[in-house]
């Protein structure tokens, strides 16, 4: 969208049910609807590498039902992300659910494409493994990004059966390939038994910093962010959300549920407060609906989406402010 060109938002629901019609996130238009956008919202429906409950390839359709109800005015951000951008849903990545490595291939592909023409991606998972073919593309782009890892898990083990690219290994494969910025990594919300010490050990190694879900209890949201802010500084950043993050009452729907999650309320105060970092894309993973009720944990990633959403939106306006005043 050039700066002139007055971006085509959600369909009204005061005309159009918002229950009618086939789902995009937010009823926000088609990418193919559009041509560019500056936002793009994309599905990629895998879950081969999951190691427990599977289902998450049926995450993106339901979080895109569960953004039905969205408005396009975000009151805690003070926003309305989709008259700041073109925000629009580019539907799924085509993936092989028999072939992990040629899924990691393509996932990379496809986000090359997306980030090629300008876009920030808006990626709804899908498992975890998703995050490392799009951490290695949005690296090609911006060298290697700050990360903000929200999940109830490490995920930087190191092999499963054998196997690089599990929904339990993508940090590990990414520090590996040098493409993310190890002096700004951290996981929010960790909690749960682990393997051994080691676990800790190693990924404290790997320069990944651990604010567990006992500590956003204790030390509060503000606080978390504040610090959380202070460590990535201006750096290009990347933010991965794997909806256990939350505890099961939060997000029922998942592969790998821990008790003793973050609540929603939490985690959606915390990326509030990060309005001002340099996200460049971020994704939202591991949300199986078969095990949801009620449409919980898509509503929680619906409105996950919708909060980073609004931030890079902010940041997209604010960029072409500041280019027009030049
Ligand atoms: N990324 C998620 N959700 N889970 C990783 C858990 C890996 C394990 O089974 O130990
Ligand atoms: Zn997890
Ligand atoms: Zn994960």
């Amino acid at each position: 969208m050039s700066s002139n060109e007055t971006p085509r938002g959600p369909v009204d629901s005061s005309r159009v049910p918002r229950y009618a019609g086939p789902a995009t996130f937010a009823r926000l238009p088609r990418l193919d609807e559009v041509g560019t956008a500056d936002v793009a919202v994309v599905g990629v429906p895998f879950d081969s590498g999951v190691s427990y409950r599977p289902g998450a390839r049926f995450g993106g359709n339901a979080i895109r039902e569960a953004s039905r109800l969205l408005r396009p005015y975000n009151p805690a951000q003070d926003a309305s992300p989709f008259a700041l951008a073109q925000v629009a849903d580019g539907g799924d990545i085509a993936v092989n659910p028999f072939n992990i490595n040629e899924a990691v291939e393509t996932i990379e592909a496809a986000a090359d494409d997306l980030l090629g023409t300008g876009a920030r991606l808006m990626t709804l998972g899908g498992d975890h493994t998703i995050a490392l073919p799009l951490l290695r593309s949005v690296a090609k782009k911006h060298g290697p990004v700050a990360l903000l890892h929200f999940d109830a898990h490490l995920d930087t083990w190191d092999t499963y059966f054998g196997a690089e690219y599990t929904h339990g290994t993508p940090f590990r494969r990414a520090v590996e390939e040098g493409i993310l910025d190890t002096s700004a990594l951290s996981h929010v919300g960790t909690r749960g038994p682990l393997y051994g010490k080691q676990d800790l050990t190693d990924d404290e190694k790997m320069g990944f910093g651990i604010v567990t879900s006992a500590d956003v209890y204790r030390r509060g949201a503000d606080e978390v962010a504040d610090q959380l802010r202070q460590r990535i500084g201006d750096r290009p950043l990347y933010i991965s959300i794997d909806i256990d993050c939350l505890d099961p009452a939060h997000a029922p729907g998942t592969g790998t549920p821990e008790a003793g999650g973050m609540t929603s309320r939490e985690l959606l105060e915390i990326l509030r407060g990060l309005a001002s970092c340099n996200l460049v894309s971020a994704d939202v993973v591991e949300v199986a609906p078969a095990y949801d009720h009620a449409e919980i944990t898509s509503v929680a990633a619906s409105h996950t989406a919708y909060e980073l959403t609004t931030i890079m939106s902010r940041q997209i306006a604010a960029a072409r402010k500041d280019a027009e005043a030049k």
